[in-house]
């Protein structure tokens, strides 16, 4: 572990209704007193319901994308003040699907996380290369290219996360071997604006995977899709980071 703050992110992507709200009190009522931060950024139409859900509690709630424009023309796109208001303290932007489905580049990816920390909100920005990159060697580049482009200005430890998610280990059961990450993510460290900031990693994380990578000197915490949609999973997944 660094010295960067411990932060589990749960994404929900396009998955959850109103009932599902009771998989995110479940997992609150297991952690009254987190040991590190805990993330659960839920569909844009649960924002508002889960952040008056979890009031009170140590479980944030976060957004999974947001224009970089404040108001206006552009319909069915929120803005970071919209998640904002509706209770959201952070956001995820350039999620490799949000890269591949809505053709995002890495400066509109900076353009977000500026709006976003005009807004108040901490950008978990998110990088990571193909299985072709990987294959043909260029994951370093890949990624570091990224990390340098989609970081505005403005980056902190106070309003930005970096998440590394090699884009075929998504959903996939697959991972990269520790020494791998390790790699990765030293990379990463060595080239942050601000030493403090965390560094998460995310693709296939499970209960039964979690110590190891956590055991990580540069992991700082996990993006979590799938295992994040059930307490009882989420849960094992954060008790593995506090112990780390
Ligand atoms: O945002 C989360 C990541 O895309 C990881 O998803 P996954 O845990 O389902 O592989």
């Amino acid at each position: 572990m660094s010295h960067a703050c411990k932060l589990a992110t749960g994404n929900w992507k396009m998955n959850g209704l109103r009932a599902d709200l009771d998989e995110a009190r479940a997992l609150a009522a297991g952690f009254p007193d987190a040991k590190c931060g805990i993330l659960l950024c839920p569909p844009a139409t649960l924002v508002c319901a889960m952040a008056d859900a979890l009031s009170g509690s140590a479980v944030m709630v976060g957004g999974q994308d947001c224009h970089a424009q404040t108001t206006g023309a552009h319909t069915g796109d929120i803005s970071a003040q919209m998640l904002a208001d509706a209770g959201a303290r952070q956001v995820i932007l350039g999620h490799s699907e949000r890269r591949a489905d809505h053709a995002e580049t890495s400066a509109q990816v900076a353009a977000k996380a500026a709006a976003a920390h005009a807004a108040g909100l901490v950008a978990i920005i998110c990088i990571g290369e193909t299985e072709s990159q990987r294959d043909a060697g260029q994951t370093l580049d890949v990624v570091l290219s990224q990390l340098a482009q989609s970081l505005p200005d403005e980056a902190t430890s106070a309003n930005t996360v970096i998440a590394y998610e090699p884009v075929w280990a998504i959903g996939t059961g697959r991972t990269p071997t520790l020494e791998q990450i390790t790699e990765v993510h030293d990379a990463l460290r060595a080239n942050l604006p601000d030493q403090a900031i965390s560094l998460l990693y995310g693709g296939s994380v499970k209960p039964g995977n979690a110590a190891e990578i956590f055991a990580i000197a540069n992991v700082d915490g996990a993006l979590v899709g799938g295992a994040s949609l059930k307490a009882v999973d989420f849960g094992a997944i954060i008790a593995a980071l506090e112990a780390a």
